[in-house]
This record gives C-alpha cells, sequence and structure tokens, in this order.
C-alpha cells in the first residue's frame, strides 16, 4: 500500500503541541506519511515558558529539502519560517515540487507570546508565499497583518480581510476567528473567491488550546493529499481540531496541547457551515 506524502516546512515546537510535531501528528491520523524540513527550534525557558527561537542554517534546510523532494512529495504545508531568505526557499521548494496542493500557515507569532516573529516576514509571506497558497489559513491577527486591514473584529472585517488576501494570490482563505473573535461559536470564515461560508463550533472555555492552528492547517493538508474537495478538507480539520481542543489538556503549568488525535478515539463536536 502506499501513502500519500506529506510535507510539512516548519519549526520544532519542544513542547510538542505546535509545529511539525503538531502537523506530523496529525498527518498521522489522517493516514497520510508525514515528512519534514525543519526551519527553526523553539525551546522555552523552564522558569516562565518564554520562547527563544533558533533558526537552523539554512543550507541545512535546504538538504532536508533536496531530500524530501527527492521522493516526489504530494503535498506541501509551511509552518513557522522565521526569516525571509527561510520563506523564499520555502518558495523555491514549493514550485520546484510539482505539487499544487499546498497550505500555508502564515505563522507569525505564538500564542501568549506578544512579540511577532519577523515583520518584514508579512511582505515576504505576501510576494513569495500566496501566490502558491491552495489554501491559506491566518489567525485574526495574521490576516490582518497580511491584509494591511490591522486584525478584523466582526465577520465583516474578516470578509474584507480575506477578500484582500485572495486578490494577493491565495486560492482559498480561511480567517480562523477561534478564542479571540466575540462570538457565542468558534467561528472560521472560508472565501474561495466566489461565496463566503462561516464554519461554526462549540468554543470550548480552555486555555488548553496550544497547536491547534498548525493541527488545523496540517489536517487540511492531509485532507487534499487524500483527495477531499477544498471545502471537505477545511470541515473535516475543523471537526478535528474541535475534537482535538476539547480535549486539550496540561503539560506543565504553562501550556496546554491540543490533544492531536483525539477526533477518531472520542468523536467530534458538530461543526455548522453557514453561506452569507
Ligand atoms: N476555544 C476554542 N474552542 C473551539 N475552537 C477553537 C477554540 N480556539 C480556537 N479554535 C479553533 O481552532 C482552530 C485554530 O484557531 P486558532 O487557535 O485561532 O489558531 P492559531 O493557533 O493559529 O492562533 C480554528 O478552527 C479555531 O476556530
Ligand atoms: C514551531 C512552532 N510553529 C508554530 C507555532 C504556532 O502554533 P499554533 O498552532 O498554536 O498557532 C508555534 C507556537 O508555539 C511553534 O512553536
Ligand atoms: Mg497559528
Amino acid at each position: 500500500m502506499t501513502l500519500k506524502k506529506t510535507l510539512t516546512i516548519a519549526g520544532s515546537d519542544t513542547s510538542a503541541g505546535a509545529g511539525m510535531q503538531a502537523d506530523l501528528k496529525a498527518f498521522q491520523e489522517h493516514g497520510t506519511y508525514g515528512m519534514v524540513a525543519l526551519t527553526v527550534v523553539v525551546t522555552m525557558d523552564p522558569n516562565g515558558w518564554h520562547h527563544q527561537v533558533t533558526p537552523l542554517p539554512t543550507d541545512l534546510l535546504q538538504k532536508q529539502i533536496n531530500t524530501a523532494l527527492s521522493t516526489k512529495v504530494d503535498a506541501i504545508k509551511t509552518g513557522m519560517l522565521s526569516t525571509e531568505e527561510i520563506i523564499k526557499i520555502a518558495s523555491d521548494a514549493i514550485q520546484k515540487s510539482g505539487t499544487n496542493i499546498v497550505v500555508i500557515d502564515p505563522v507569525m507569532v505564538c500564542k501568549g507570546e506578544d512579540e511577532v516573529l519577523n515583520p518584514g516576514n508579512t511582505t515576504a509571506m505576501i510576494e513569495y508565499l500566496l501566490p502558491h497558497a491552495t489554501v491559506v489559513t491566518p489567525n485574526l491577527f495574521e490576516a490582518g497583518q497580511l491584509a494591511g486591514t490591522g486584525t478584523p473584529k466582526t465577520i465583516e472585517e474578516m470578509k474584507v480581510a480575506a477578500a484582500k488576501i485572495h486578490e494577493l494570490g491565495a486560492k482559498n482563505v480561511v480567517i480562523k476567528g477561534g478564542k479571540a473573535l466575540a462570538s457565542d461559536k468558534a467561528v472560521d470564515l472560508f472565501y474561495n473567491g466566489t461565496s463566503y461560508k462561516l464554519l461554526a463550533s462549540e468554543k470550548v472555555a480552555s486555555t488548553h488550546n496550544h497547536g491547534a492552528g498548525c493541527t488545523f492547517a496540517a489536517s487540511v493538508c492531509a485532507n487534499l493529499a487524500n483527495g477531499l474537495s477544498v471545502e471537505e478538507s477545511i470541515i473535516e480539520a475543523k471537526e478535528f481540531v474541535s475534537a482535538a481542543i476539547a480535549h486539550g489538556w496540561a503539560l506543565n503549568e504553562y501550556v496546554g496541547p491540543v490533544m492531536h488525535g483525539a477526533k477518531p478515539r472520542f468523536g467530534a463536536p458538530e461543526v455548522t457551515i453557514t453561506e452569507i
């Protein structure tokens, strides 16, 4: 039996809820063969959990990409790309890969950390990544940065930002309202250039959602690789991450990762889709 090969170009979250660890866990749960080209290593200060981001030498990243691409990957996801140079390397990899299944998770901040990774990266993401995106999955902050609108606070503002990001070349845009949007439900906005749809699930009253964004985007990537449509892929990913958040847990006093494999074990909360 052959498996679909899904490559993540992403960072290592040593606490293992987010980053390439989340991607590999989500790929595995979706039955794809997860592969990694590592960009940075994120470590945490044991006292206070402040994050430190250490990039790998770019020639080492390039060697990993060469190795992975030589196997002819079926789909690519990107995660934390901490410098403009790394963003360009990821863009080249996408173009050389020959795949048109590309999920861009435009990671700009770690949850709980205020510091934006590198403000210049936004311009590089717009130029080098968005034109190749089958699906881009910004959270509210990232959507506001990419669209140049500032962080959306309402569904109407999310629609404006999604339209701008689509104009920049991303074929499909999912803006994750998540916990940050003031609404009863956890609401994400999906725009494919034609229609706007809201995906809503129960908002879990928990801070144990570390890695939710990575898990969502990796699930979309695996679903697309497995042949689902864009809309089917996004709906299933929303179910998958909702279950993972509902079963999030405390790794220690500082961080609560999602339970990546919750959906097949415990089932998923209902996701409703409404065209607006
Ligand atoms: N408390 C929550 N309850 C239910 N779903 C959530 C919650 N927080 C986030 N989500 C969902 O998890 C996914 C990831 O969103 P989010 O956590 O905002 O991304 P990121 O981790 O990139 O900031 C989205 O589908 C979002 O709606
Ligand atoms: C390596 C890495 N990638 C991505 C993220 C973003 O994680 P999330 O899925 O919570 O947005 C983090 C956050 O800590 C990280 O350490
Ligand atoms: Mg994120």
